[in-house]
């Protein structure tokens, strides 16, 4: 279909920038960069990367830890929103959100729904096993079943959590511009288990995805 005029792909690290590399093939139409590992190396890097030059669509792709019975490891998750999952505070009665709190800034940002529904049926139209739903950004890796539990009854839409999401959209609804979050499950939301990470199998799935990318948009 090849819509899009350029895009920008965020990723964290070197080993997603080459599975995305490898997948896209040499698009021209796509820039992929580095973004670091957190919400505010990721916002910083995305708005430097737009001032820069001239982008029609942002899209943030990598690695993520999936919840249970939600996102299996091996498979595909499109955001819907990108939300930010720490951005608040604490009370006795559970987490209030920067928006309760009433300093009017969104935790959430709603990813491009009609690019995510084309982008849904060609991915499955590749033999991958995707689905759409929320994707949570946190700084801390979820490490702990109580942590998993809390967050999975506080955003029950919730299908995955990474660490840059968030801050991608941020920059890229600065810039007026759309936004996609994609991301390979790489391990279950969970307590610590680096031994349950299948991260080349994941490295495999965004490869796959980032061709489709490259055929559909
Ligand atoms: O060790 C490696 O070979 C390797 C290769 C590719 C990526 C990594 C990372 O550690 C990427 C860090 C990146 O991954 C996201 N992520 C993955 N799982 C989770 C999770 O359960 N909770 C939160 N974030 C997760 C995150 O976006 C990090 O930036 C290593």
């Amino acid at each position: 279909m090849n819509n899009f005029g350029r895009i920008l792909i965020m990723t964290s690290v070197e080993a997603e920038r080459d599975a995305i590399l490898r997948g896209i093939e040499s698009d021209s139409r796509i820039d992929v960069k580095l973004a670091g590992v957190g919400p505010i190396s990721a916002g910083i890097q995305t708005a430097k990367a737009l001032a820069a030059d001239e982008y029609e669509l942002v899209i943030n792709m990598g690695i993520a830890g999936g919840f249970a019975d939600k996102a299996e490891v091996g498979s595909l998750v499109i955001a819907n929103e990108m939300v930010s999952a720490d951005l608040g505070a604490e009370s006795p009665e559970g987490f209030i959100t920067l928006d309760e709190l009433g300093f009017g800034a969104s935790t959430r940002v709603e990813a491009d729904g009609d690019l995510g529904e084309i982008l849904l049926e060609a991915i499955k139209a590749a033999g991958i096993s995707v689905r759409v739903g929320n994707i949570l950004t946190l700084s801390t890796v979820t490490g702990t079943v109580e942590t998993t539990s809390k967050l999975q009854h506080r955003e029950p839409g919730a299908l995955a959590e990474a660490m840059e999401g968030y801050g991608v959209a941020m920059a890229a609804k600065e810039f007026g511009l759309p936004v996609l979050e994609i991301r390979s499950i790489s391990n279950p939301i969970g307590p610590r288990d680096r031994s349950a990470w299948r991260i080349k199998d994941a490295l495999v799935t965004l490869e796959s995805a980032s061709k489709v990318i490259a055929e559909v948009l």
